[in-house]
């Protein structure tokens, strides 16, 4: 790192108490194995062959359990620590060998030397115990360690408990098998208990031996909790309500008369079909046969990569991240692992499956009735997952009923609970499990979003870019002014398909919802929906978009604005200048329109959230000022960023002297947007003016700064003389 950005990186870290974390690797052409490190007392060695690893007692090392040796690590290219005292650095990760000098692979240094606290790591995390130190590290940096959990729970489903085929399924001694592997599991896993989900049609569909299986396996059932799926393995999307409540109910049926214990409100639909993608109808059958409030799915967001599966609540169903442990139905012998038994060793051994349990404070594994036959390959896989977690980390596994798995998940993942609509066409499994209702090749999305913000000619814009033969703007909503309002706000409940059925096919199809820009919601749900689309914001005199809020409450008699009288009034309110005698009620109404008129207009502030998920390339400014006076020449520019061919705005938009703003040509006659758009008022004072542009004045030059940075255009409006 060049020393200047060393320096101010340094002196950030000093100065906001930012620990920083380092990897450091050898140089290839360095002819010195033993180098200082250089502003401190620690000396590193480069290119060093490390066999034997000790993991440290130290208040950093949380999960990782301090005092296990680890052999046979072999490998080169490490760099390792000297640390000459013990007061400075705290070592993490130690080296053993027969060498007398002690060296470490892993230091903290505390910080004593130059004010900033740094972990440093002579080995990338392609090593599984420099991750799970890594892993601890991040949670110390991140402030988590006081209120980091020990705890993981545990749940183990075997799905289909009664489905395959004759020759791969379960016979008696299997379920022997099984009920002692569940108390083996009890001493790893604090009340641990297998999960059996059921299609009843398939209960005694094997040869004599497996049918003995299923009537054995039904004799015990009280050792276990059993989940439902649908009567015949059916696939929910396909069905209406009637037929799912009906092939429900018949499940149900036969869990009656079998007396199987079906608690817990559990419920996993085959090949998550109707989870995700969502298939409102199998929640309400769900709901009204079996009151199921939890499920669990491989799909959310995708089922790819799985580190990033994630859960959320649906019509009071939450439904959990489900992981894979690598064994499916065909996976019957050591022979049949996927990718081979080595790729299972390595996954469960500090690999994938392991850091599943150390990452996830809850994590749900599938597996099937044929992984518990035959060689019993998930019993081989879990026994040494557990026995590999106790003897490595100090976590605490558990099993909990899925209900408080729920609770837990979503106590720790509050911000997750509202689903986050994907494009299921765009997503190959998704697209095979929508409703038949959705018509993948038929539905449209846009690939432009005007976002707003408000009072900022939105309307007008929209209104204007239509003219375009190749442009289509959405339908409109008359529950929410027209606008569709849909991330962010409460129409995105309505799902994609609702969204989707405002949409016609065209080269550039829009949606304007002017509330969008300032939502901090709206940025993230338009990126997992429309991840291509641009999108467009309006730059326009914040201060006048203010006064522009406040008549428009004044023209639809807001109490609020109407007991101020004046945008003055409501901005002293705001200072904390309300006048003496004010109720409490006013004040507190007056500042929250303060809120509505000011927030839109600090750019930069929303800006940056739209810029974490939309990449700058994809955000179209337009001037709203030029395009007020100038509404023709603005589309005309705009056309062109959006790549469509060129028109001739100019020629069906002209000024109206009566409306005073643009309006259409429609059959030789002005058609105008209506009367709440383009109000006539009386003008804003000087004086507030200067006020208001005192307010944004720092947020403008902000925006002037990232408009400049980013190369583009700033508008007359904004230029600091
Ligand atoms: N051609 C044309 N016709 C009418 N109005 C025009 C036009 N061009 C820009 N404007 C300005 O648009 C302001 C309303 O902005 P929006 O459409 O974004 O408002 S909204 O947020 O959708 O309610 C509106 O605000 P007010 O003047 O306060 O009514 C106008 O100033």
């Amino acid at each position: 790192m060049p020393k200047w950005n060393k320096q101010t990186l340094d002196e950030y870290c000093y100065v906001y108490h930012v620990p920083i974390i380092s990897f450091i690797g050898s140089k290839s052409g360095d002819r010195y194995q033993r180098i200082q490190v250089k502003g401190s007392s620690l000396h590193l060695w480069q290119h060093q062959t490390v066999d034997r690893l000790l993991v440290e007692k130290s208040s950093l090392n949380k999960v990782a359990k301090a005092g296990v040796e680890r052999r046979g690590v072999s490998s080169n290219q490490w760099v390792l620590f000297e640390n000459d005292d013990s007061t400075k650095f705290e070592p993490l990760l130690s080296v053993l060998s027969d060498e007398k000098s002690k060296l470490f692979a892993a230091i903290w240094d505390k910080g004593q030397e130059d004010g900033v606290q740094r972990v440093l790591f002579g080995h990338n995390i392609t090593d599984w115990t420099v991750k799970l130190i890594f892993y601890d590290t991040l949670n110390w940096a991140l402030g988590n360690s006081s209120s980091f959990s020990l705890e993981r729970f545990v749940e183990i489903d075997i799905d289909d408990i009664f489905v395959g085929a004759q020759g791969t399924r379960i016979v008696e001694e299997d379920v022997r098998a099984l009920l002692r592997c569940q108390n083996e599991f009890r001493k790893y896993v604090q009340n641990f208990t297998f999960m059996l989900g059921f299609s009843g049609s398939y209960f005694r569909n094997g040869d004599s031996d497996e049918d003995r299986g299923d009537e054995y396996l039904v004799e015990m059932a009280s050792n276990f909790l059993w989940f439902p799926h649908m009567w015949r393995h059916n696939h929910a999307h396909e069905h209406n309500f009637t037929y799912l409540e009906a092939i429900m109910s018949q499940n149900k049926l036969f869990a009656e008369s079998m007396k199987l214990p079906v608690k817990h409100g559990y419920a996993i639909a085959p090949q998550h079909d109707g989870v995700f993608p969502v298939h409102e109808e199998m929640y309400k059958a769900w709901k009204k046969v079996w009151n199921v409030s939890v499920t669990a799915t491989e799909e959310y967001p995708h089922f790819k990569p799985p580190s990033e599966r994630r859960g959320f609540i649906y019509k009071n169903v939450s439904v959990l991240p489900r992981q894979t442990c690598g064994l499916y139905t065909h996976t019957q012998f050591f022979d049949d692992y996927p990718d081979g038994f080595d790729k299972v060793i390595s996954s469960l051994r500090g690999g994938d499956l392991f850091f599943t349990i150390v990452t996830n404070p809850v994590s749900i594994f599938m597996t099937h009735q044929q992984n518990y036959a035959h060689d019993r390959l998930a019993i081989y896989t879990f026994e040494n997952l557990f026995r590999f977690v106790r003897c490595w980390t100090n976590l605490r596994l558990r099993w909990q009923d899925p209900l408080a798995s729920a609770k837990e998940y979503f106590r720790l993942f509050s911000g997750e609970k509202f689903p986050i609509w994907t494009d299921p066409c765009t997503d190959s499994r998704h697209r095979t499990i929508v409703p038949p209702t959705f018509n993948c090749s038929a539905r449209v999305l846009p690939n432009l979003l005007i976002v707003g913000p408000q009072k900022t000619g939105t309307t007008a814009l929209s209104s204007f870019l239509t003219l375009h033969p190749d442009v289509s703007q959405n339908s409109p909503d008359p529950r929410s002014f027209e606008e569709l309002q849909f991330f962010g706000g409460s129409n995105y409940e309505n799902g994609i398909e609702w969204y989707s059925r405002h949409f016609r096919h065209s080269i550039v199809v829009f949606e304007k919802s002017a509330t969008y820009f300032d939502n901090p919601n709206a940025p993230k749900q338009a990126a997992a929906l429309v991840p291509n689309t641009k999108v467009l914001i309006v730059l326009y005199d914040p201060a006048k978009r203010a006064y522009s809020w406040f008549q428009h409450l004044i023209a639809h008699n807001d109490s609020g604005a109407l007991s101020a009288g004046s945008l003055d009034v409501i901005l002293d309110a705001n200072e904390g200048f309300a006048e003496e005698g004010t109720s409490l009620k006013n004040v507190e109404a007056w500042k929250k329109i303060a809120r509505r008129c000011l927030s839109g207009g600090r750019y930069t502030q929303h800006l940056e959230r739209w810029l974490q998920f939309f990449p700058l390339s994809q955000i179209v400014f337009l001037d709203g000022e030029k395009f007020l006076e100038k509404p023709a020449e603005v589309l005309h520019e705009l056309v062109e960023k959006l790549d469509l061919p060129a028109f001739d705005f100019a020629n069906y938009i002209k000024f109206s002297k009566s409306k005073g703003f643009h309006c259409r040509v429609v059959q030789n006659k002005l058609k105008c947007l209506g009367k709440g758009k383009g109000r006539s008022y009386a003008p804003m004072s000087e004086a507030t003016r200067m006020r208001l542009g005192k307010h944004f004045s720092l947020h403008n030059s902000a925006l002037h700064k990232f408009l400049r940075r980013s190369g583009e255009p700033v508008p007359k409006w904004l230029k600091i003389d």
